[in-house]
């Protein structure tokens, strides 16, 4: 489905934030990257989009090759990926089906994105939003919805694309744990019944073991465990989540949002 090979990422001020990794996503495979704040998650997944430049290597599809070797052929991967964001990535003052809508620009070329919407995309969103449960919300501005709800009209967007595979950057940060288990339910049980690939990071190890297919450890920019989650043991726990004590509490004082691998850290420390 997607490969990555002798993937580097190195930022400006030489921060290696991703060292030399070769991956294959399978077809239909529900994949977390899982690891502490700072591990390079977010690098590796953006550069399964294209977001981020690789310094070294490269990310390819089957049948079009490197994501990277012309503007039409990373629009065409981009159009076939659906992104899902911590922090949804909506548009407040817009309705929850204006901002699903726009998940179909991808389709569109300039000129017809300029027009409103067909009726054919304006169904494909509210078949979308139906799918999260929030077809009674279409026309209710997001920025009314509660956090939960705007991460399901997030979900809602990258499904109205028909996406081949989504990636999910922390899509349940910011939730509280029955609504992040809701959340990711949906996305995975959308996922499955399309056949959408799907490379979702995440923090908590819990939703890791009920949701992944595949877990991909990763600590300091390289993947220290690649395997399904019953295979997770608390001593790859332990390399995944690698702190002393002092730097996790300093990492809970300093991102609250990390805290349940920084709790699991300080537990098997
Ligand atoms: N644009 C950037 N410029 C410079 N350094 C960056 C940039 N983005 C990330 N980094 C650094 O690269 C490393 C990996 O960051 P990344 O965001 O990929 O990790 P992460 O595992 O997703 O962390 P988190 O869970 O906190 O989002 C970190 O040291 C981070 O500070």
């Amino acid at each position: 489905m997607l490969s990555v090979e002798n993937l580097e990422v190195t930022y400006p001020g030489g921060i290696k934030a991703l060292r030399p990794t070769t991956l294959t996503f399978r077809e239909g495979e529900f994949a977390v990257l899982l690891g502490p704040s700072g591990a390079g998650k977010s690098t590796l997944l953006r550069c399964l989009n294209g977001l981020v430049r690789p310094t070294n290597g490269r990310v390819s599809v089957p049948g079009v090759g490197d994501i990277a070797a012309s503007r039409a052929v990373l629009r065409r991967h981009r159009a076939a990926t659906g992104m899902v964001f911590q922090h949804h990535q909506l548009i407040g003052r817009m309705t929850a089906l204006a901002n699903v809508l726009m998940g179909r620009l991808g389709h569109q070329n300039t000129l017809r994105s300029l027009w409103p919407s067909s009726r054919c995309d304006q169904r494909l969103g509210l078949e979308a939003l139906e799918r999260v449960d929030l077809l009674d919300r279409a026309l209710t501005r997001v920025d009314l919805l509660s956090g939960g709800q705007q991460q399901r009209v997030g979900i809602a967007r990258a499904v109205a694309q028909r996406p081949r595979l989504i990636l999910a950057d922390e899509p349940v940060a910011s939730l509280d744990p029955a609504t992040a288990t809701r959340v990711l339910d949906l996305l995975r049980t959308i996922c499955r019944t399309d056949g959408i690939s799907a490379v979702v990071s995440l923090h908590q190890v819990d939703l890791a073991r009920q949701f992944a297919d595949r877990v991909v450890g990763v600590r300091g920019g390289e993947v220290v465990f690649d395997g399904a989650p019953a295979r997770l043991s608390d001593g790859d726990l332990s390399r995944i989540y690698d702190a002393q004590p002092a730097e996790v509490l300093a990492a809970v004082d300093e991102a609250p949002r990390t805290r349940q691998g920084a709790i699991y850290a300080l537990r098997t420390a």
